[in-house]
């Protein structure tokens, strides 16, 4: 294309065929404290397992007298019936080293009453799910990932053999990666991996690697995951020569997401500019036979691993999407596969005490009004779990946010989620959550073990780091409640990739049963095509603007046009506005663009192409 400047640019570098028009520039106008003191410095009692007990099946004594239609009340707040709820509701996975405390949510007896027949609907959906029903009813789809991580749960023997030949083909390919038997077209070892995907074929494996890979990974992971010109400019910058010995890993599940594909050519423009052959480094994590898979495979890339039909993105962490870039950073995947397939295995009773997804879904029906009426607020107190609120952002919330149920009735369902991590977001926004509006519930994520062993100190007489961090969730814990404000608790022993495989599958589960309390298709994801089919209109509109501005500034003297003209031109005049917004866009950008006018009054722009005879290029 040619060269192109425009609208609002300083400094005008095109000269137009001819005008007579003057080019005036278009730039707009411009303290907790803690006792220092403790008569031992290294208490290694573990408070929870003192307290933690075999669960019985009965009900809870709770004293509250709520039900989901009545307005609810305060909270318990009576020290002994609160530590008997505790005791009465903590569940504890002894073999995960994982513990739900749901006690700070304060739901009653006749609310579980009322809830244990829908629960059991929920569990027989998720047996008919497991077993292969189409519960995707919408795409005609079977619902599997939970297979990925027990290929004998399978519906049948072909399937079995596609997740255990494919988990094998991913171990394979990682091992040969890390130990050097397959290297880059130089002769070095692979020592980066750009993973460029989006949504689900990025945000499972942006948090395991955040969580789970070491300081020092045989292959750094970097990740593409916009359609951003700078954010890929930037990835692309900071390997500098290490291009050379990258891994690109492209993801996608339907092998056609623009935004992917942009950042797939950008970066195999990079590497034609470095001298590179991408095929040699390049490898597809996507369907068969989907657009990216033929590609992959036409121009001949160093491996294909393939996405499951049955599989959604926002549940594929456990399919080659998540396990190879996990893999290829040394994170044990089998464990990560262990800790998911415990926890499904838990979560397959169908007494609710017993059941932690249910027992979270449960919660979040309390909390929300079975109506999504509060917002969940999810503080991991760890660093390395950062992104854990991130990832469930959009399985919860892709999963949730349903326009109709599954009757077609229009129920606008769904549960907003946001958090970062504490106690960092202390000193940002639980200022509002303790006192502001009352719009949300919390579920903290604890991680007990706070360094590995032999690492920790105390940083005053009995107190280490850890243990601020440990107060800190505890006091918020506690000054929340105080207030009224709901919360679970996640806890676990230490961030491994069994922990974090049990609660990917913990969430993944808890979403499943929660759309089934709330009858919605919880694997479908209409609303985002409405977004992506508006963006394919503007970019198509910005192809009709060109056509005519290009038509205009060809004759002689060129034709500079208003808004209004082009909009005409177009036959869009009710997308006048959008082609204004097509224009200042193109013009901030330096593409072959002049207007005259004031950016700031839309009606005073005049607009032509700098060049003309860019013939067929925009029809
Ligand atoms: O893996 P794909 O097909 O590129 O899709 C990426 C993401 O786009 C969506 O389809 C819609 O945003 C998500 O559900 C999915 O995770």
């Amino acid at each position: 294309m040619a060269s192109l400047s425009g609208l609002c640019s300083s400094s005008p570098s095109l000269k137009p065929k001819a005008s007579p028009i003057a080019k005036p520039s278009l730039l707009p106008n411009p303290s907790l404290s803690f006792p220092s003191r403790s008569s031992s410095s290294s208490s290694k009692v573990c408070l929870l397992r003192s307290v933690a007990r075999e669960i019985s099946p009965n009900l809870s004594t709770s004293t509250n007298d709520k039900s989901p239609a009545k307005p609810k009340q305060g909270l318990e707040k009576d020290p002994s019936s609160l530590w008997r709820r505790y005791v009465d509701w903590l569940y504890q996975h002894k073999e995960l080293g994982l513990y739900l405390d749901v006690s700070r949510v304060g739901f009653t007896d006749e609310f579980l009453a009322e809830m244990e027949p829908r629960l059991q609907k929920a569990f027989r959906d998720m047996v008919e799910l497991e077993k292969g029903a189409i519960a995707n009813p919408d795409e005609g789809r079977m619902v599997g990932h939970y297979w990925l991580r027990n290929s004998g749960l399978a519906p049948n023997p072909f399937l079995k053999t596609q997740i255990d030949n494919t988990l094998n083909a991913v171990c394979d390919f990682a091992d040969q990666v890390v130990s050097g038997k397959i290297r880059a077209p130089t002769g070095e070892r692979f020592t980066q991996i750009l993973s460029v995907g989006i949504g689900g074929s990025a945000l499972g494996p942006q948090f395991v690697a955040e969580a789970l890979a070491p300081d020092n990974p045989p292959l750094k992971i970097r990740f593409i995951d916009n359609t951003d010109p700078a954010g890929i400019d930037h990835q692309i910058a900071q390997l500098g020569a290490e291009l050379a010995s990258t891994l690109v890993i492209v993801i996608s599940k339907s092998g056609g997401t623009p935004e992917t594909r942009n950042g797939l050519l950008e970066v195999q423009k990079a590497f034609r500019e470095a001298g590179l052959e991408f095929a040699k480094q390049g490898v597809a994590i996507t369907q068969e036979n989907s657009l990216l898979d033929n590609t992959a495979r036409i121009e001949g890339w160093l491996a294909r691993f393939p996405m499951f039909d049955w599989v959604g993105g926002r549940t594929s962490e456990m399919s080659a999407v998540g396990l190879l870039p996990a893999a290829l950073q040394s994170i044990d995947i089998r464990e990560m596969l262990a800790g998911a397939s415990l926890m499904d295995e838990a979560n397959r009773t169908t007494v609710i005490r017993e059941n932690p997804a249910a027992l979270l879904a449960l919660c979040w029906y309390w909390a929300t009004d079975g109506v999504g009426s509060k917002d969940m607020v999810v503080l991991p107190y760890k660093d390395s779990l950062l992104l854990f609120s991130r990832y469930l952002q959009q399985l919860v919330m892709e999963s949730l946010g349903k326009e109709f149920d599954l009757d077609g009735n229009r129920v606008n369902q769904g549960i907003s989620v946001y958090g970062n991590k504490g106690s960092t977001d202390q000193h940002a926004y639980i200022q509002q959550l303790r006192e502001g509006v009352h719009n949300f519930f919390v579920t903290f994520i604890e991680v007990l073990r706070d360094r590995p062993p032999g690492h920790d100190w105390e940083l005053e007489p009995g107190v280490t780091c850890g243990d601020y961090l440990f107060g800190m969730l505890q006091g918020t814990r506690s000054a929340l409640y105080a207030n009224d404000r709901e919360s679970i608790t996640v806890t676990v022993q230490e961030v491994t990739p069994r922990s974090v495989g049990a609660l990917v599958a913990l969430y993944e589960r808890a979403v499943g049963i929660y759309a089934s309390l709330v009858n919605i298709n919880a694997y479908h994801q209409p609303g985002v095509e409405a977004g992506k089919k508006a963006a394919g209109e503007v970019l198509a509109l910005q192809k009709r603007v060109l056509a005519v501005l290009n038509e205009a500034s060809c004759k002689e003297p060129v034709e500079p046009l208003t808004l209004e003209e082009v909009a005409d031109r177009c036959h869009a005049p009710e997308d006048i506005e959008m082609i204004y917004k097509i224009i200042a866009h193109m013009a901030a950008n330096d593409r072959a663009l002049i207007a005259e006018g004031n950016c700031g009054s839309p009606r005073s722009i005049k607009v032509f192409l700098g060049e003309c005879n860019l013939g067929e290029l925009y029809v």
